[in-house]
């Protein structure tokens, strides 16, 4: 369980979160909120890659690690951004490979074909390059890559915001189904109230304040 006790972050001119607490369970949790309501802050902070000015994140009783010069934020966190982020110059596979190497999974952990398969593409996409794929298809390899990570939590910064809507429906049934049956703790910040409607639970962010729930 993720928990997020009094986290506040705040900057010379504005506060994009004020003492936020909140508990994440396993699951599907959708994060929306106007622009600028802290919704990426709070991703990035649960990600470890932005110390709270106030306050304290923990992953099942341990405090988040923050982002080194060795690391990108805490190793139990994969964060997918709205333009998938993919090395332009590597196949599938090698995308994949690569995030595995730099959280130092154990090499019998890894496994592109279950990875690429719990996203719903065929193994036959490992030698493809993302110029070559959908943007829907992009967006899976882009969450497929946090799985071979092994990260229990999964959070999506607008995962959607680029896609069409049946890509935007298949994006989000994956998420569902990585919190629904796999129990990941998968948290989604996103604009698009369908999207919302099929997580398990909806925050509103207003102002960088929680809004209360119902
Ligand atoms: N490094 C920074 N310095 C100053 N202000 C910042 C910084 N990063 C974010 N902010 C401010 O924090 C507020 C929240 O930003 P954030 O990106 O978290 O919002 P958001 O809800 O994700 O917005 P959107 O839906 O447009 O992506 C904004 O007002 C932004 O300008």
């Amino acid at each position: 369980m993720i928990v997020l006790d009094g986290v506040t972050v705040e900057y010379s001119d504005s506060v994009p979160l004020e003492r936020v607490t909140l508990e994440l369970e396993p699951g599907c949790t959708a994060v929306m909120g106007p622009s600028g309501s802290g919704k990426s802050t709070l991703l990035r902070i649960i990600a470890g890659q932005q110390k709270p000015t106030v306050g304290a994140v923990a992953i099942d009783g341990v405090a988040v690690a923050a982002a080194s010069w060795r690391s990108s934020g805490d190793p139990r966190v994969a964060l997918i951004h709205q333009d998938y982020r993919l090395v332009p110059f590597l196949t599938v596979e090698q995308n994949l490979l690569l995030a595995a190497e730099l959280r130092e999974v154990n090499r019998s952990a890894v496994d592109v074909d279950d990875a690429l398969d719990r996203v719903g593409l065929p193994s036959a996409m490992r030698s493809r390059l993302p110029r070559t794929m959908s943007g829907g298809e992009q967006q899976r390899v882009a969450i497929a890559r946090a799985l071979m990570t092994g990260a229990p939590v999964v959070l999506a910064d607008e995962p959607t915001g680029a896609l069409d809507e049946g890509n935007t429906e298949r994006i989000t049934e994956v998420l569902v189904d990585l919190g629904r049956k796999e129990r990941l703790v998968i948290v989604v910040a996103t604009h698009d109230p369908g999207v919302a409607r099929r997580m398990d639970r909806c925050l509103r962010l207003i102002d960088g304040k929680l809004a209360p729930a119902g």
